[in-house]
């Protein structure tokens, strides 16, 4: 069987005294798209943060692409940290695209893009630019890259985000609510790079309240709901009738955001 490109076993993650994810189980299959779904606070994501280490695990464990991420089986059963540098060749599989963009204001797109290349990864500019426009093309925005932030497009925007990710060739890529601060037609644009990138094998995790593209691209969804994973399979079978009376509630929420179809 080949090896996940993420295994999440047993995770439970706490603030404080709360806790917000109580043992959760995912396999995200290579090569795939898996949807996190769920109503609002249930963890969606902090599990995709867990993911990418940006949020710690309290407890259990998360493999990428078989190795360990953050923590390593120790040898009372007990996680032991790993060391920062091991930590950072795990997390480097990794890209995430956020709902907010977070783009620097000064750079154009060209240099928002290139950046980490050359201060991260120590590209020479010429090179660093090279694999830019590259992603850039990808994303459909060659012909922008000398525009800076503020004369693109939300939806630009976070095209010139997704292109910054891969820039750094991920294996797989996290993308939260990227498009939860766009309008419709700006959602579009974003979500057709996705499917695109989808055709071309990427692995990805997506949480969104985007129904109608969870059912349309993904192979896999994930149902959360109050930090349990209360269902995973293909879109057929999630969204299939009969359905989970929970998941039947968490459309009836969203039936005027793309769901409609599914009814
Ligand atoms: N840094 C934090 N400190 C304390 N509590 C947090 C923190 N981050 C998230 N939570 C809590 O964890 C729970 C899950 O939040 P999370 O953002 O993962 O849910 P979600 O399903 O992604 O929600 P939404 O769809 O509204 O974004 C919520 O109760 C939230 O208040």
């Amino acid at each position: 069987m080949t090896t996940p490109a993420i295994s999440v076993k047993g995770l439970i993650k706490r603030f404080g005294e709360a806790e917000v994810l109580h043992g959760i189980d995912l396999d995200i299959p290579q090569g795939q798209v898996t949807c996190l779904i769920g109503p609002s606070g249930s963890g969606k994501s902090t599990l995709l943060r867990c993911m990418a280490f940006l949020e710690e695990a309290t407890d259990g464990l998360i493999f990428i692409n078989g190795e360990p991420l953050g923590f390593a089986p120790g040898p009372q059963g007990k996680p032991v940290r790993l060391p920062a540098a091991r930590i950072r060749a795990v997390r480097s599989q990794i890209g995430m695209v956020f709902q907010q963009f977070n783009l620097w204001p000064h750079m154009t797109a060209l240099g928002n893009v290139s950046e980490a290349l050359k201060t991260v990864h120590g590209v020479r500019k010429n090179e660093a630019e090279e694999r830019a426009m590259i992603q850039l093309k990808k994303v459909g925005l060659a012909e922008r890259a000398g525009h800076y932030p503020s004369q693109l497009s939300g939806g630009q925007q976070q095209r010139v985000a997704i292109a910054r990710a891969l820039a750094l060739e991920p294996k797989i890529m996290l993308f939260d609510e990227p498009t939860s601060s766009l309008d419709p037609e700006l959602t579009g644009e974003v979500l057709n790079v996705m499917r695109s990138l989808a055709a071309d094998g990427m692995t990805m995790v997506v949480v969104s309240h985007e129904i109608g593209f969870a059912a349309a691209v993904c192979q896999q969804i994930a149902f959360l709901d109050h930090g349990k994973l209360l269902m995973t399979g293909t879109p057929q079978q999630i969204f299939g009738k009969p359905r989970h009376p929970r998941l039947d509630q968490f459309l009836d929420t969203y039936l005027d955001r793309g769901a409609a179809m599914l009814v």
